[in-house]
């Protein structure tokens, strides 16, 4: 069911700090901020020749994330998020083995314009998982 390893997200305290270490520390190709207001966040994306890295930061108050940055004020990292290539026949797979899909369960447009959906890091051995449809 699983593919590809999409991106690893990181939940950052400072946004510009975390660009500027990625561009000029690190030496990577780093986007513009993007905000996803459907999810609560503003998003980069840190391209890697081999997958990306997802740097977050709250959008609002009732951003998804501001509890983990409370538990977790240096940063840390997210979720991972897997590639599948449908992703209402992996959800349906998902559920019918016990695994949580949060939400209302169906699918939302994220950050590359393909459905994601969110699965419960309890049942996932302490990890938020995402799939995204490519
Ligand atoms: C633009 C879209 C973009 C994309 O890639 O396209 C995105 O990735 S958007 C990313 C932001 N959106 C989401 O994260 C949506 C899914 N997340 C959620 O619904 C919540 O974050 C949730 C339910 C996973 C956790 O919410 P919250 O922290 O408010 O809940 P609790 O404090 O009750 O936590 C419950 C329990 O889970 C543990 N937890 C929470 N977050 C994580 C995490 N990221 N990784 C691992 N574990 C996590 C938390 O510690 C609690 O555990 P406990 O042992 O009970 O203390
Ligand atoms: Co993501």
């Amino acid at each position: 069911m699983i593919g590809r390893l999409n991106h690893v997200a990181i939940a950052v305290p400072d946004l510009e700090a975390a660009m500027a270490l990625y561009r000029t520390t690190l030496g990577a190709k780093v986007s513009e901020p993007v905000d996803q207001p459907d999810h609560g966040v503003v998003t980069v994306f840190v391209e890697l020749p081999n997958t990306k890295i997802e740097l977050l930061y709250p959008l609002g108050d009732k951003s998804p994330i501001v509890n983990f940055l409370e538990r977790n004020p240096a940063g840390g990292v997210h979720h991972i998020c897997y590639e599948v290539e449908d992703i209402l026949v992996a959800r349906d797979q998902l559920k019918a083995a016990g695994a949580r899909v949060l939400g209302d369960g169906e699918p939302k447009i994220g950050a590359h314009g393909k459905p994601v959906l969110f699965l419960h890091p309890k049942d996932m051995f302490g990890t938020l998982v995402e799939i995204e449809q490519v």
